[in-house]
C-alpha cells in the first residue's frame, strides 16, 4: 500500500512525465505496472465533491509551466481550472495558456486570469484535462452529460496526453452501465428523425433515446447551437468501435459521447485513495 506522497513523487520523476505524454511507452516499460496499480492512504468521509478535488489535485502534478492546455467542462473539471488559476496567481505556473472546452469553462477561465487561445492558433496541445461520465476497465469513456462533448472531443483529440479526473461513481464495466445518458449531438434540423434511427440502431441493447430538455422544457441547445439525443441503454455496449462507427454514418449526427481509445491516464479518486490508471 503506497502513500499519497509516494504517488506523488513518482509522477513527479522525469521518466513517468514522459510515460504520460506518450501512451505508447506505458506498454512497454515494466514500472507501470506499480504506477497503476498504486492505491494511496484511506481517507475517510469524503464526500463526492472531495472526492473530485483530490483527483483534480492530482491531475494538476501534471502541468508545467509553458503548456498549451486543454481545460476540461463539468464539475470535475472546474476544480482543475480553479486550482490552475490559483497556481498562476501565485506563481507556482507560469506561461501557461489555456483552450476551454465549453463557453462555461471559458467564463471561469477568463474570471481566473488564466490566458486563452484557440485550436485554430494552437492546432497541438500538450495536455488536456477532463472529467467523465463513465470509464470502463480499458479507460474508454463516456462524456457529454454536461453538453460538452463536441469541443471536447476536438480539444482532447488534439492533445498528446489526456487525462482524465474522476471520482470512483464513475466507474463501469462497459459503457452504458450506469443506465444514465450516452450523449449523441445532432442537429436541430429534423431530430426526431436521428432520434429515432438512433434508438433502433440499438434495439438489441435495449436503447431509448430521449430529447435533452433544460429545466424549462425546452430543447437543451448546446455551445455549437445544436441538440442533445441522449440514449439509455439496458444493456452495456458490446463493442464502443462498432458502435461509434455506426453512429458516427447517421447524416446529421454532430458527435457522440464515446470517447475510446483517448485517455492516457485515468485518476480515480474513491473513499479508499486516488488511484491512477494507464494502459
Ligand atoms: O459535457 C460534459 C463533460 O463531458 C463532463 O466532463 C462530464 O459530464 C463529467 O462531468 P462531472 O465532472 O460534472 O461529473
Amino acid at each position: 500500500m503506497a502513500s499519497l506522497s509516494f504517488l506523488s513523487s513518482l509522477h513527479h520523476t522525469p521518466s513517468s512525465h514522459l510515460i504520460l505524454r506518450n501512451p505508447k511507452a506505458v506498454k512497454v516499460r515494466t514500472f507501470t505496472v506499480s504506477f497503476s496499480s498504486i492505491r494511496a492512504q484511506a481517507v475517510p468521509a469524503l464526500t463526492q465533491d472531495d472526492l473530485k478535488k483530490l483527483a483534480a489535485d492530482k491531475a494538476v502534478d501534471y502541468v508545467k509551466s509553458g503548456m498549451v492546455l486543454g481545460l476540461g467542462t463539468g464539475s470535475t473539471a472546474a476544480f482543475v481550472v480553479d486550482k490552475l488559476g490559483h497556481l498562476l496567481k501565485t506563481g507556482q505556473l507560469k506561461d501557461i495558456i489555456g483552450i476551454p472546452t465549453s463557453k462555461r469553462t471559458e467564463e471561469q477561465a477568463k474570471s481566473l486570469n488564466i490566458p486563452l487561445t484557440t485550436l485554430d492558433d494552437h492546432p497541438v496541445l500538450d495536455l488536456a484535462i477532463d472529467g467523465a461520465d463513465e470509464v470502463d476497465p480499458d479507460l474508454n469513456l463516456v462524456k457529454g452529460r454536461g453538453g460538452a462533448l463536441l469541443r471536447e472531443k476536438m480539444v482532447e483529440a488534439a492533445s498528446k496526453s489526456f487525462v482524465v479526473v474522476a471520482d470512483e461513481t464513475k466507474l463501469v464495466t462497459g459503457l452504458g452501465g450506469s443506465k444514465l445518458a450516452m450523449p449523441v449531438e445532432v442537429v436541430q434540423f429534423c431530430w426526431k428523425f436521428n432520434l429515432v434511427r438512433l434508438q433502433d440502431l440499438f434495439k438489441e441493447l435495449g436503447c431509448e433515446a430521449k430529447l435533452r430538455v433544460d429545466a424549462a422544457g425546452k430543447p437543451y441547445v448546446t455551445d455549437n447551437f445544436n441538440y442533445i439525443v441522449d440514449l439509455y441503454f439496458e444493456t452495456p455496449i458490446r463493442d464502443g468501435v462498432s458502435a461509434g462507427k455506426e453512429i458516427g454514418k447517421l447524416e446529421g449526427v454532430v458527435e457522440h459521447g464515446l470517447f475510446l481509445d483517448m485517455a492516457t491516464a485515468v485518476i480515480i479518486a474513491g473513499k479508499s485513495g486516488v488511484e491512477v490508471k494507464t494502459k
